[in-house]
């Protein structure tokens, strides 16, 4: 029998942008509903996230056992059970999943519905048998992995983000389709817990990111063994006995590889076919929702946040999301969601990490008026101590200084990126990062050389070297 509900916000999706919507405007004394029909957390606490940074975390330990001589003690070649590790990934979510629970959304007030939510009209949602009339609607529905076209893969067994975490069976063999961030932190962690693997890439690694930062993770990744084809047109996938054999055309031919297992990694598509969008008057594209500035759908009682609006598929942006509709639905404050930077960061080892914009697209924009600055981690002392020297922090500004992107491939790069979301969001200029005092030996002190660097030409200058002369001789 269908029941009826009347309140303030009704969330469509309980995963990272959704549970913070949710809890944010329940806090703040709203009437709020979060309707979820699988999992609490969505993808990032399930599928996503947690466990692959949890299984990059295993993959590392047992890197470091092997390259433990460098250090003097002795290395060695690790025992890895893999299903031992993945129990360590489960562990990681199951500690994790009580912050995302049905119980602390409803401790927060937040009305929790498990079903399957969809518009009946324009102001109106059934999940399940429950009618709910809401002020403002939320979607956060997320995306999922897609299949891309190719002959022969709905004929044969297939790993996605979805099912991966549940192999507890190491693959002999793994081949990856595709070579984004899903693609590449995920074969480098096989690779490191015993697996051999090849990745399939239809263009280049890391398409979006700056080549010369990619460039250094490429050379780890073919060092630590993993075989890498891009350009790769993938021809057809077939089974070849009890493994997956996939065609490709390399450019000069047909190679045939076979493995046991195939992680397919080749991008999202929005979860939006259950919504009954056309209901309620909500335009998408294949790509997610149509959102404006203040993330509106074309229905003005609707919002569309995190992955299915299709604009920074990250789990920050679908926070960073939520927070913004908080302000514009509930403060009636302006916001602008292009506003702000978007950081993103590949957890492979080297970390790669970029906020604001490449040097290409900060040449796109700007012109040859563009200023790069570089800093190796072979100039730092505490990565010589660690013996991670591989990689730089690479700055790009305006001809003022003006700071419009860096990217960084290291160790740790998502974490050493974090002064330049700071300097973009802040608009600083690149001057405020050179005169940071920061503690001695640190990664971080990088980014004060690579700021410096800026200033190093005109600092020492013959002009300069004559002003302190002069004002030196005064006194
Ligand atoms: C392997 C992998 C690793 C990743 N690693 C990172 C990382 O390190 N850092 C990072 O920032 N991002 C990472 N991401 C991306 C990140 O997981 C997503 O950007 C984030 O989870 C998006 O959150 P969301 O709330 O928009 O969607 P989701 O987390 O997908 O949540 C959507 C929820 O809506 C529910 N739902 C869908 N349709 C309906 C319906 N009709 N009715 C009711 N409920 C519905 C779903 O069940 C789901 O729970 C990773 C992604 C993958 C696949
Ligand atoms: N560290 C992180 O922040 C992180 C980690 C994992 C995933 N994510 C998010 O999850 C999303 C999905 O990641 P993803 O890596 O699946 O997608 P992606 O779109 O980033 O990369 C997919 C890659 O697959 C390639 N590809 C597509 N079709 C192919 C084919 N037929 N043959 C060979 N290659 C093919 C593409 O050229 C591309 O390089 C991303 O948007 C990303 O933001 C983020």
């Amino acid at each position: 029998m269908t029941s009826r509900l009347e309140l303030d916000i009704c969330v469509i999706g309980a995963g990272s942008a959704g549970l913070s919507l949710a809890a944010g405007a329940a806090q703040l004394g709203l009437k709020v509903a979060l309707v979820e029909h699988h999992k609490m957390g969505g993808d990032c606490l399930n599928y996503g996230c947690v466990p692959s940074k949890s299984l990059i975390a295993a993959a590392q330990v047992a890197q470091t056992l092997r390259r433990a001589d460098r250090f003097g003690v002795g290395a060695a070649e690790p025992v890895v059970d893999f299903a031992a590790a993945m129990d360590h990934v489960r562990a990681v979510i199951a500690a994790i999943a009580p912050h995302d629970s049905v119980e602390r959304f409803e401790g927060l007030g937040v009305r929790v519905i498990q079903a399957p939510a969809r518009f009946v009209s324009r102001d109106e949602v059934m999940a399940g048998e429950i009618a709910i009339r809401a002020r403002r609607f939320v979607v956060a529905t997320g995306s999922r992995p897609v299949a891309p076209p190719v002959p022969g893969l709905a004929d044969v067994p297939y790993l996605t983000n979805e099912t991966l975490f549940s192999n507890r069976a190491r693959p002999d063999h793994l081949l990856v389709v595709g070579g984004g961030p899903v693609g590449l932190e995920m074969a480098q962690a096989h690779r490191r817990l015993g697996a051999r693997v090849t990745v399939l890439e239809a263009a280049r690694l890391m398409g979006s990111d700056d080549p010369e930062l990619v460039d250094v993770v490429r050379r780890r990744l073919a060092s630590e063994g993993i075989e890498l084809h891009e350009q790769a047109r993938i021809l057809r996938v077939e089974r070849d006995g009890v493994e997956v054999a996939v065609a490709i055309d390399t450019g000069s031919g047909e190679r045939r590889l076979a493995g046991s297992h195939l992680l397919v990694a080749a991008g999202r598509a929005p979860n939006v076919e259950q919504l009954d969008l056309a209901a309620a008057g909500i335009a998408a594209t294949p790509k997610g929702i149509t959102v404006d500035k203040t993330l509106r759908t074309t229905n003005r009682r609707v919002y569309a946040i995190g992955d299915v609006n299709g604009l920074a598929p990250f789990t920050h942006m679908a926070g960073a999301q939520a927070a913004l509709v908080i302000r514009h639905a509930l403060f009636r404050l302006p916001v602008d969601v292009h506003a702000g930077p978007v950081p993103r960061c590949t957890y492979t080892d080297p970390e790669l990490a970029q906020v604001g914009m490449t040097e290409a697209q900060a040449r796109a924009a700007h012109g040859d008026t563009v200023r790069v600055v570089r800093w190796p981690l072979t100039g730092n002392d505490r990565a010589q101590a660690e013996r991670e020297t591989e990689g730089l922090v690479k700055v790009v500004t305006d001809r003022r200084g003006r700071v419009l992107g860096a990217g960084i491939v290291g160790a740790r790069a998502g974490e050493l990126v974090q002064v330049w979301c700071l300097a973009l969001a802040r608009r600083l200029k690149i001057g405020a990062v050179a005169q940071m005092v920061v503690p001695y030996p640190t990664l971080g002190e990088i980014n004060k050389r690579a700021a410096g660097a800026y200033f190093t030409e005109r600092l020492f200058s013959p002009r300069t070297r004559r002003i302190v002369g002069w004002l030196f001789r005064l006194g």
